[in-house]
């Protein structure tokens, strides 16, 4: 079931396009990677997602409804963290969520939150001694408060140290089995491959594709099986296509008659997908 429904979707900012005919839906409980070069429209994709921008034409329905039906009660209901985090530092961790959870009906308990994210121990803290990282995770917790069906999150990874990182990867992947579902933006195409059931890749305002990141490995890429031998005592390197490999009589002539010391398949990167699809450099 479509959790968000966007068809057509056009946003100018005066002359200069911010999308045009936006379409794609997002399923309930999926991980949705949204990737794309600077200015594809990403972040005002975003904005009109969480009702920041009001004035698009087209069509948006999130959680079964249309967007302009919804009211407050939609902030219940989705959880955002852009990538400037929307943090105090003049209160502590434990007292910005305590501000920002008087705003719910519901909510979950903060200290609960901060463990979720990694920072317990950083709980009565001011934030104004905090990292980039460290604020970046007390957002994330902000948006997480409210127990949200739907997370937005822009670039939810960047300036996160490696043990930080892979604790709120984890995280994304257990509220994705919880039946919780993620929207985020990235240029990293690794956090990409790793965590995205599906990217689509938005180019000058209107998306090009979408996929399953392995999917588009075995699509976009013509898979290759290299085997490294020995001939004539050096090592020599042959390439083959992975179709039929079983039936390659040149593959089968150098496995058979050689010593040989490594076989491997070759797929393409996400990367490399990316900057096919887009015809542009990752910035
Ligand atoms: N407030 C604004 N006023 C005028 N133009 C804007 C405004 N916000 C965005 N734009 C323009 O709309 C286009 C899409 O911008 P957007 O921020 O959605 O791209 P993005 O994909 O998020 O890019 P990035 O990866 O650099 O964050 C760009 O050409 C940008 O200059």
């Amino acid at each position: 079931m479509p959790v968000i429904e966007v068809k057509n979707v056009k946003k100018y900012y005066g002359n200069v396009r911010g999308v045009n005919g936006l379409s794609f839906s997002v399923e309930k409980g999926e991980i949705y990677g949204f990737l794309g070069p600077n200015g594809a429209g990403k972040t005002t994709t975003v904005k009109i997602l969480v009702k920041i921008i009001k004035d698009y034409t087209g069509e948006v329905r999130v959680l079964g409804k249309d967007l302009g039906e919804w009211g407050k009660e939609y902030y219940n209901k989705i959880g955002v963290s852009f990538e400037f985090p929307a943090v105090y530092s003049r209160l502590t961790a434990r007292e910005n969520l305590e501000f920002f959870a008087s705003f719910y009906k519901k909510h979950l308990d903060p200290t609960e939150v901060l463990k979720m994210v990694g920072l317990e121990e950083k709980a009565d803290e001011l934030v104004s001694g905090f990292s980039k990282g460290m604020k970046k995770k007390l957002d994330l917790a902000r948006a997480l408060l409210p127990d949200p069906e739907i997370l937005f999150l822009d670039e939810p990874l960047e300036g996160l140290d490696p043990a930080s990182a892979r604790r709120i990867k984890d995280l994304l992947l257990e509220m994705r089995k919880s039946g919780k579902t993620v929207f985020l933006t990235t240029h990293n195409m690794y956090v990409a491959d790793e965590l995205c059931d599906r990217v689509a890749f938005i180019v000058d305002g209107s998306i090009r594709l979408v996929d399953n990141p392995g999917e588009l490995k075995v699509k976009m890429g013509k898979r290759l099986v290299k085997v490294e031998y020995v001939a004539n005592g050096s090592v020599a390197v042959k390439e083959f296509p992975l179709e039929n490999i079983g039936q390659n009589e040149e593959f089968l002539r150098v496995i058979r008659e050689h010593e040989v010391r490594r076989i491997n398949t070759e797929e393409p990167t996400l990367e490399e997908i990316f900057l096919k699809v887009t015809g542009r450099r990752l910035v």
